[in-house]
């Protein structure tokens, strides 16, 4: 769905989707938790086996809390907002479910709705991963929210109903980055002059990130609140170490163990520490926690002891000496000393939360900047912010739902990505309407004039980009002169090794040649194992194998490499064969999007009679796959099966004419 009619239809249209999507996430987890072993789903990071449960009282809106700890716990993907289920050992049906809410190095807490069944808090229990659900509901909540009065302007242009406009600038920019070139500059300007909406598409390598930055940079010198989002933690983190480098005041919000290490003196939970305020409420705290100590030497007044006695009965008969109702005086003012210490207890925490908010407030006004993941701008720490100016990093990366999370804090959307590149995963068949991005909607409805393209790349030769370059950006890349003309032959490698190395191998191999297509047809075949949907090919991975031996026998180091395939299964194989070579990276290619290397090798593994390439039929696959490499492509595949596909054939001519092509004998 391209437009919408009204707000009702969008709303629908989107929650009906990511409803899909989390059922099916949930599904998935339940197929494996029945397929795999306790262990092996714990080694994937999605199980932790052998847990003690202790209950550590009531949390939020009256939820039951129980910590799951052990020593020596596992690394795993389980984290803050996720819902679990909690098992003896094999998940049933009807196990308890609970959303983590405190994640530490030992242990898991987890809430519970209803009072879970005693076995809980027993021994040797197991957590499973069962949805995100803190993102959906955040999603959810932003679909509420879009459709107040405050959002009517954007609203109508996320809608599709209402061109975006752009005021010319008065005055010329003083760019902080003198480096900038000529189309970088020029998105700044039009992401200045936009007053809803801009676009920032830029193709591999030309610098999309630091051209946001920049935006940032310029909104904020004209004194606009800025909030600066990204779909993954690794995205923020890349915007939080780039504009803290340029001395904005910027503030990460998020759980502290999903940030990256060297920039935990930029998240709110460490900077809240030298905050007074912050530092009044944890002597509170500190009482609180002696109070509890003390409250505990007295009698909690729990049905069984106050015999339908209410809190001021207790204390009044307390305070007049009397007893009632069977219960022993002594009793009654134990019980009523206990209810004392309760109030000021209360009273305290009250106080303390105050304080700890009001030092979040202070951090959180005093920033620039504030950057989080689109998940956590729906957090509480946000409730009530507004900013003058949302960016969304990877905004083709990113559900339109969660996209409209950080969009509901903001006036002004600035978003960089590129829609050639591949779409977020969508697990449900019929969640795939997801894969269709805000970005590229918004492209569609309103044309090229709501982005500005990002022209020049600094990765790729420009042997490499020439292909891609034509294909998905219609020629108007150009390579950066740095990078232009660098090859393999800048580094000092030592050819005698390739000497005695077979021919399909030299000539594959050949420094100053950037870009060779190894054609396999009638050599390889591709291979399905029982029971997978994926696809595996062991001639290829022989191949490949071969490569990377030889490029780290003539000097290459392993971190320079890096291993593509398509097919987890041929992910797998190759693993097998050269997953000991410490520093070399071997991906799928959605595990690759946004990263480089010096060589990439990429494996097709599709090779049949039936003229079949499945899901490499995707084109912004194809185009990942082929611009991560900065001096030198390597590709693996039979010409025959891939030719099928007219962009394939188009690629495979064109390496010919280049003189790259390579029979693999
Ligand atoms: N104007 C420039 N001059 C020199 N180098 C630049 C310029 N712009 C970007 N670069 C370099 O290009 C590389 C990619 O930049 P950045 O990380 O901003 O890219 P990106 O577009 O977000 O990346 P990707 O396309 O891989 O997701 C970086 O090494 C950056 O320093």
């Amino acid at each position: 769905m391209m437009k919408f009619r009204n707000y009702e239809e969008y709303s629908r249209h989107f929650s009906k989707l990511i409803q899909l999507e989390r059922e099916e996430e949930m599904k998935q987890h339940r197929e494996e938790i029945e397929k795999l072993s306790g262990e092996k789903r714990e080694k994937l990071g999605r199980a932790v086996l052998h847990l003690n449960g202790k209950d550590v009282g009531r949390g939020l809106g009256g939820s039951y809390l129980v910590k799951f700890g052990r020593k020596s716990f596992p690394e795993t993907e389980i984290s803050i907002g996720d819902l679990v289920i909690v098992s003896r050992g094999k998940p049933k049906k009807d196990d308890p479910q609970g959303t983590v809410v405190e994640k530490g190095k030992n242990f898991l807490i987890v809430a519970f709705d209803k009072k879970p069944p005693r076995w809980v808090y027993g021994r040797e229990l197991r957590l499973d991963l069962y949805a995100n659900d803190i993102t959906f509901q955040r999603m959810l909540e932003a679909l509420k929210v879009f459709k107040r009065e405050e959002f009517s302007k954007i609203r109508g242009v996320i809608l599709g109903g209402k061109s975006p406009s752009f005021r010319p600038l008065r005055s010329k920019i003083e760019f902080l980055n003198k480096d900038l070139n000529p189309s970088q500059k020029m998105a700044v300007k039009r992401s200045l002059e936009a007053q809803e909406l801009f676009l920032i598409h830029g193709p591999p390598g030309t610098g999309k990130t630091t051209t946001l930055v920049e935006s940032i940079i310029q909104h904020v010198r004209k004194g606009y609140k800025v909030l600066a989002a990204a779909d993954s933690n690794v995205a923020v983190d890349n915007l939080v170490e780039k504009l803290a480098g340029y001395g904005i005041k910027v503030v990460r919000i998020g759980n502290p163990a999903r940030v990256s290490k060297s920039l935990l003196e930029h998240t709110l939970d460490y900077l809240v520490q030298y905050e007074e305020s912050f530092k009044k409420s944890e002597e509170i705290w500190e009482k609180i926690d002696k109070l509890r100590e003390e409250q505990r030497k007295y009698t909690k007044p729990t049905p069984q002891w106050r015999r339908g006695l209410s809190d001021e009965q207790i204390k009044s008969l307390a305070r007049s000496g009397r007893s009632s109702r069977g219960v022993p005086l002594r009793r009654l003012q134990e019980m009523a000393r206990w209810l004392e210490l309760q109030e000021r207890i209360n009273a305290l925490v009250k106080k303390a939360r105050a304080l700890e908010m009001n030092a979040v407030s202070k951090i959180l006004d005093s920033a620039q900047v504030v950057c989080s993941t689109n998940s956590t701008a729906g957090s509480e720490i946000l409730f009530g912010r507004k900013f003058d100016v949302v960016f969304i990093d990877e905004a083709t990366q990113a559900v339109e739902p969660s996209c409209l999370i950080p969009i509901t804090k903001g006036k002004k959307i600035v978003m960089a990505g590129d829609h050639k590149q591949l779409p977020p995963t969508i697990l449900s068949e019929k969640a795939k309407p997801l894969e269709y991005t805000l970005f590229e909607r918004l492209l569609d409805v309103y044309g090229e004039n709501i982005k500005e393209l990002l022209r020049v790349q600094y990765r790729m030769n420009e042997k490499i980009m020439e292909f891609p370059n034509k294909e998905f950006y219609g020629g108007l890349l150009m390579a950066h002169p740095s990078v232009a003309r660098h090859t393999l032959e800048d580094f000092n490698l030592k050819l005698s090794g390739l000497e005695d190395a077979d021919e399909w191998l030299k000539k594959s191999l050949t420094p100053a040649q950037p870009v060779s297509f190894i054609d396999t047809f009638g050599k390889c075949r591709e291979r399905k194992r029982r029971g997978s949907t994926s696809w595996e090919n062991p001639g290829e991975a022989r191949i490949v194998e071969e490569i990377v031996r030889k490029l780290l026998e003539i000097g290459l180091k392993a971190e320079h490499i890096g291993v593509i395939t398509p097919y987890d299964d041929q992910v797998d194989v190759l693993r097998r064969k050269l997953g000991k070579i410490d520093g070399l990276e071997i991906k799928s290619v959605d595990g690759y999007q946004g990263r480089e290397k010096e060589v990439i090798v990429i494996s097709f593994v599709r090779s049949n009679d039936r003229g079949e390439i499945g899901f490499l039929k995707d084109l912004r696959r194809l185009n990942v796959a082929i611009t991560r490499a900065k001096r030198k492509l390597i590709m693996v595949g039979d010409s025959k099966t891939l030719s099928n596909n007219g962009v394939y054939r188009r690629l495979i001519e064109h390496v010919k004419d280049m003189g790259g092509y390579v029979d693999f004998s």
